[in-house]
């Protein structure tokens, strides 16, 4: 058993590889967007399916409470909370409406709309994004395998090259960190602009 462990822990440092050779300047666009949308006072709305939505949650709770460093709380909400509304929107509407409903709700022209799948083809992630680019949203997608039908629909894809879930995610939660990390500085902290 030893072995399998070894060798997950191997494919794992494989796929971080493979987000740091092929994602950073795409995750640095990202740093930028959403640290240019929060400055000028736009949310960040996010969602996921399973573990993507502790990923979700994960990421608000990061934006809305703090990083590492002292600051005011910024606004950023997870679609995945609220079991009263989850529920009545799949109940009423079905489970695709799950995050339209919300996004229709909730989003502003100017926020920036953030989508976890990592097979890039959940129906109710996907409905969710469309309606944002029609509303006048950013729109980001942390994904996996080639991206699924979600990739060709936002303005800019994170897609970790993997066709495991588990290390897809682990791609997804490391990039979340880093992203966090970085809007937090490049707003309040030692990070100019373009360094
Ligand atoms: O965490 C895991 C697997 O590691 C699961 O809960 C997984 O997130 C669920 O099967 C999701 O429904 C998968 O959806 P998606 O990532 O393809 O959009
Ligand atoms: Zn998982």
């Amino acid at each position: 058993m030893t072995g399998e462990i070894k060798a997950q822990l191997q494919s794992h440092r494989e796929v971080m590889e493979l987000v740091e050779s092929r994602l950073a300047e795409r995750l640095e666009a990202a740093v930028e967007l959403v640290a240019t949308a929060l400055s000028e006072g736009n949310k960040l709305l996010v969602m996921g399916n399973g573990g993507s939505a502790g990923d979700a949650q994960h990421l608000a709770a990061e934006i809305v409470g703090r990083f590492k460093l002292e600051r005011r709380g910024l606004p950023a909400i997870a679609l995945t909370t609220d079991t009263s509304i989850l529920t009545a929107i799949g109940n009423d509407y079905g489970f695709e409406q799950v995050f339209r409903r919300q996004v229709e709700a909730l989003a502003a022209p100017g926020d920036v709309v953030v989508g976890i799948s990592t097979s890039g083809n959940s129906p109710n992630v996907l409905a969710a994004l469309s309606l944002a680019r029609e509303m006048g949203c950013r729109t980001v997608g942390f994904l996996g395998r080639d991206g699924g039908t979600i990739g060709p629909m936002v303005d800019l894809d994170l897609t970790v090259p993997s066709q495991d879930t588990p290390r897809i995610q682990e791609g997804h939660i490391t990039m979340i960190h880093i992203l966090c990390d970085l809007v937090e500085r490049r707003m309040f902290g030692d990070l100019a602009t373009n360094s």
